[in-house]
Parts: C-alpha cells; structure tokens; sequence
C-alpha cells in the first residue's frame, strides 16, 4: 500500500464518493494534494483516491464510484475495496452523490433527495459484507443513513439561496440494473413507496456502516425512470443531460457541507466517533471458530478488533 506519513500522521477523515457525471472534482478551490494507489485485502479501489483541499483548508478524499472514465458497471463496482481503502486512510466520514430516477411527481428532473431509507433490489452478486470466509458479524441497518451527517446536509442546503431543491427524507430504491426498469418494476416501486431509484447506494451503505464510517448520499434526480406515461422512459442521454446542471449544483453543496463539517462542533460527527465499536460487538463467531486469513483481513480494515 502507498500510504504518504503525512496521511498516517494528519488523517483525511471525511470522503466524497462521485458517481455519474462527477468523475473528478476539478473544481476551482479544491488544490490536489495526492493521488493514493491503495490495494486492499479485497482488491483495488474503483480509482485512485485523491486526496485534495477544499477552499478552506480542509483535506478531503475523492473516489470515482465507477472509475475514472465510468469503465465499471454498478454490480461491478470493488465495494470492499473502495470503502476498506478509504477507512485505511482515516476516513470516518462518506458523503455519496447518485444519479437517480424518480418515482414520485414532486421529485423533478434536477431535484436533489437526501434519502433515510433503502430497499434492496440487488440480486445478491455484489459482495456486501466484510464478514465472511470465517468471521460471522451482524451489523444494524435499520436507519441506513446517518442521521447526525444529513441533519448536517439538511440544514446546509436549507442555507443555501441557490441550488437544487432538496428533498429531505425518502426511500431509495437499489436495483441490480445495469439495465433500466420496467414498467411493471417502476409501477411496483412506486407501490411500496419508493421515492427514487439507482443502482448503486448498495452494498455502498452497508460496507461503509460495517467499516463504522457515517454514511450519507445526496441523490440528484435526472429522469421519471419509465412509470410517468406521459414522459419518454429513462435513457442515457438524458440522464447525462440532467447531470450537467446538477453536477454544478453538486459541486455547490458539497463545498458548503465540507466547510460546516469542518466547525469544531462537528469533529466527534465527522469522526464518528458514535459508531466506533459497533462492528466488534457486531461478531458472533467464537474464538475457536474464527479463520487466521478472516482476522488478518477483518483487521486490516479495523485494526486490533479481533484476536
Ligand atoms: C447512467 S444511469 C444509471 C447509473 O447512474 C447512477 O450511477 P451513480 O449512482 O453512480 O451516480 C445509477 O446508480 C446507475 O449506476
Ligand atoms: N431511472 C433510473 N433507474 C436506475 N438508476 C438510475 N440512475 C438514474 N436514473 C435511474
């Protein structure tokens, strides 16, 4: 692993995770500082992290969800190894961009939503645990997002005079893809009182709530999905059309949220420091039960937790 002291010594604990149509953060004010080539016990990450500094000093780490030139579909996304790489580098905190459908009228095209639910409708091939191969460990996920970081979105957007409108509260809806929904799938979705859908916040929250990293994702609306009759069904083109402008909104808040996660009131938040421990009473494989390869991995990704 390249791991600059620098970092060892004055760790970068709050990430952003870009997805469709944030590739980089070429952003005016954000200085590169480092482009980090980490390998993990599960692979390599989507891209390099690079590490850079928000207008106001502070150090942030920014991962390509899909690569850096969007070579990796949604189920092929190194879930393990993005999240694993960032919490070696004294991550603690992830803020998340998706580019979504919406399945309610009053989520526009543009809007922005802050979900606090997820239903799962992946198919179970992406790996989504950190504990398997002789570690057994059961996490909660009953509120997957954290609450403390997006009261801290909430309000920072509710600042804001201009920008997306932000949608606070949801359901996403994680589909496997990387083909689009029927009609029927989105009728069905929006039954059960789904608010937007896409095809990456899982297993992404659920790795990043066993690495004890607090977790949010900012969804920003680009299409109807297929359900709205009166409106063509999603394709690309205009999933990228929409991602132009609300890239540029993106950009906007995420430096305003980085700058409020920065205050002194928000270090124990921004080091979730309320969620530290959580993984190891998460174990239920006793000592003689416990594989030599599952500790040595399980503690490369939270040091000196298991024996
Ligand atoms: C290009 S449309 C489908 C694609 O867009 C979303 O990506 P991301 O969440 O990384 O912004 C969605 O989840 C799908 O992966
Ligand atoms: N309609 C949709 N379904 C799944 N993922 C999406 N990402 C953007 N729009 C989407």
């Amino acid at each position: 692993m390249f791991l600059p002291t620098t970092y060892a010594a004055d760790p970068v604990r709050i990430a952003v995770i870009g997805g469709t149509g944030i590739e980089s953060l070429t952003h005016e004010g954000f200085t590169p500082v480092a482009a980090l080539t980490i390998s993990t016990p599960w692979g390599a990450p989507s891209s390099p992290i690079n590490i850079l500094k928000t207008p106001s000093g502070v150090p942030i780490a920014f991962l390509s969800r899909h690569g850096v030139h969007h070579e990796l579909n949604p189920t092929e996304v190194p879930g393990r190894a993005n999240i694993a790489a960032l919490r070696s580098i004294g991550v603690r905190t992830i803020l998340a961009f998706s580019a979504v459908g919406s399945l309610q009228a009053g989520i526009r095209p543009r809007d922005f939503v802050l979900p606090d639910q997820i239903i799962d409708r992946t198919k179970g091939i992406r790996p989504s645990t950190f504990f398997e191969d002789g570690i057994v460990g059961h996490v909660g996920f009953a509120d997957p997002f954290d609450a403390g970081l997006s009261k801290v979105i909430a309000k920072v957007a509710a600042e804001q005079a201009q920008g997306a409108k932000l949608h606070v509260g949801g359901t996403v809806i994680c589909m496997e893809g990387p083909t689009f929904s029927t009609r029927a799938e989105s009728a069905m979705y929006r039954s059960w009182g789904g608010s937007v859908i896409n095809m990456s916040v899982l297993p992404e929250a659920k790795l990043a709530r066993e690495a004890e990293i607090a977790y949010a994702m900012v969804c920003m609306s680009t299409d109807y999905d297929c359900w709205k009759t009166d409106e063509p069904p999603v394709d690309v083109a205009t999933v990228v059309a929409n991602m132009r402008s609300n890239g540029e909104n993106a950009k906007h808040l995420m430096s305003a949220v980085l700058n409020e996660l920065a205050r002194e009131e928000h270090e124990d938040l921004v080091e979730a420091k309320h969620l530290e421990g959580s993984s190891k009473w998460a174990n239920c494989t006793k000592p003689a039960g416990l594989k030599k390869e599952a500790i040595e991995r399980i503690n490369w990704l939270l040091p000196g937790y298991f024996a």
